[in-house]
């Protein structure tokens, strides 16, 4: 057979013709997990989630467990205090390897791929290597840095996860951060300023992440490149992007390679408030950090309920949710985690209908007359309504009019009266609230506007 058209060529026109396949669109709600050397510390301050905590003080009190190198690098942070209390002063960041690659022997990926599905996930992204230049692949691209090695795993944990992932029927996408690169650059960051700096800019750089990337997805094929951070101006992504799309036609491309095209943008412990016609994937940890945090409690987690609601707010705007987990070095993860994980799955195999395979209505929220919030997404002739805030009894959905006639249902398909009032539409809900987690209705026909 002919070989494939390369239907893509390294140029933005033609790369603005890739559009967002629908299995990106469909699936709402992934996996991200963080995952490294510094897993084993797994220590952090919790200060506070992004964008919460005063810019200028972020990089001292890093509540990203993840950025454990960087924090030891600024000798008046607690992090620095905790690392010599622990390990001692003369404690390489690097010798952290040793412990990982000895812990995580014992991983099995299936269980985490079960646990994903189980939670309603449809696909999962996983760092292969983040800032501190460990790679989770034994990558064959020598580090010019690191001659004497010590930075990629033996083990294949890229690829030993891709392949549980897909026999789970999940896609697998892949992050990496393109843009620092602690191996290439050890000054620390202690400002904004200092993370524009330090990001490593040298032909060689850009060479090296260049071959990575290639590397993975030749290797793996994965469904998301989820480039961090940036990338090296010397860095070609233009062929990099034309490349992937010939090998993976229904691959996506997130934003932060910052360059003029990408598939969707990614707000980091943040969401859009109004439909966003271009597709977005808000991200965030459960707690204040990607990295496992050994020191977080539920103080610091997100509750089961706010969870929920925030996935369904995130879907009725055009987003999706990529939730992330911070496993142990053991792969074991922690109850907390597990807890939230679950509660999230729950609810959405009751109620997981009016989110899957949507997309937003012609406005994603309205109020009830109680002042609750309720979301909006449509799904083929359907209109779904979910009533956030634990719902009950009689609910009056404010400036909602359904045509006569129209059916409408509980998830699980339990019929709902309904009756038009001066102000909108009155649903008698049941009198006790669900578990957790907003009451879902769907509506048909779904109503014009
Ligand atoms: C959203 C997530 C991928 C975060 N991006 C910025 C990083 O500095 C941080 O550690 C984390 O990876």
């Amino acid at each position: 057979p002919a070989a494939f058209a390369q239907k893509y060529s390294p140029d933005w026109t033609s790369l603005k013709a890739h559009t967002v396949p629908n299995w990106f669109e469909d699936a709402k709600f992934g996996i991200f997990i963080h995952w490294g050397l510094y897993s084993v510390p797994a220590w952090a301050p919790p200060s506070g989630e992004l964008g919460k905590v005063d810019m200028s003080r972020w990089f001292y009190q890093n509540a990203y467990a993840e950025w454990y190198l960087n924090s030891i690098r600024l000798k008046d942070s607690p992090s620095y205090k905790h690392h010599v209390e622990t390990y001692g002063a003369d404690f390489d960041y690097y010798r952290f390897g040793q412990a990982f690659e000895q812990q995580n022997r014992a991983w099995k990926p299936q269980n985490w791929a079960s646990l994903f599905k189980d939670a309603g996930a449809r696909y999962v992204v996983l760092t292969t290597k983040h800032h501190d230049g460990y790679t989770l692949w034994p990558s064959k691209v020598p580090n010019p840095k690191r001659p004497q090695g010590g930075i990629n795993s033996p083990r294949d944990l890229v690829g030993d996860l891709t392949k549980a992932v897909r026999g789970a029927g999940l896609h697998m996408g892949l992050y990496y951060s393109g843009g620092l690169d602690w191996t290439f650059e050890t000054r620390p960051i202690a400002t904004m300023g200092d993370l524009r700096t330090t990001a490593p800019q040298t032909e060689e750089y850009a060479r090296y992440a260049d071959a990575h990337w290639r590397e993975l997805i030749r290797l793996y094929q994965p469904s998301v490149l989820w480039n961090d951070i940036g990338y090296p101006k010397l860095g070609k992504p233009e062929a990099l992007f034309a490349d992937y799309y010939n090998a993976v036609p229904e691959g996506v491309i997130n934003n932060r390679f910052s360059v003029e095209y990408s598939d969707f943008t990614t707000p980091e412990y943040a969401k859009y408030d109004k439909i966003t016609p271009k597709k977005w994937e808000s991200c965030r940890g459960l707690g204040f950090s990607f990295g496992y945090n050994q020191v977080e409690g539920p103080e610091h987690v997100i509750a089961p309920e706010a969870l929920i609601e925030l996935l369904v707010d995130i879907v009725s705007k055009n987003g999706n949710l990529l939730l992330n987990i911070g496993p142990k070095p053991d792969g074991t993860i922690s109850e907390i985690q597990l807890n939230r994980l679950n509660a999230l799955g729950a609810w959405l195999k009751t109620n997981g209908d009016g989110i899957f395979g949507s997309r937003p209505w012609v406005r994603p929220s309205a109020k009830t007359t109680a002042g609750g919030d309720v979301r909006f997404t449509k799904k083929g002739d359907a209109l779904y309504a979910f009533l956030l805030g634990r719902a009950a009894g009689p609910s009056t959905v404010v400036g909602l009019t359904l045509a006569p006639g129209s059916t409408v249902r509980l998830s699980g398909g339990r019929s709902v009266a309904w009756k038009k009032t001066g102000d909108g539409t009155t649903f008698e809900l049941p009198a006790n609230s669900p578990a957790a987690g907003p009451v879902a209705l769907s509506i048909t026909p779904a109503p014009a506007a």
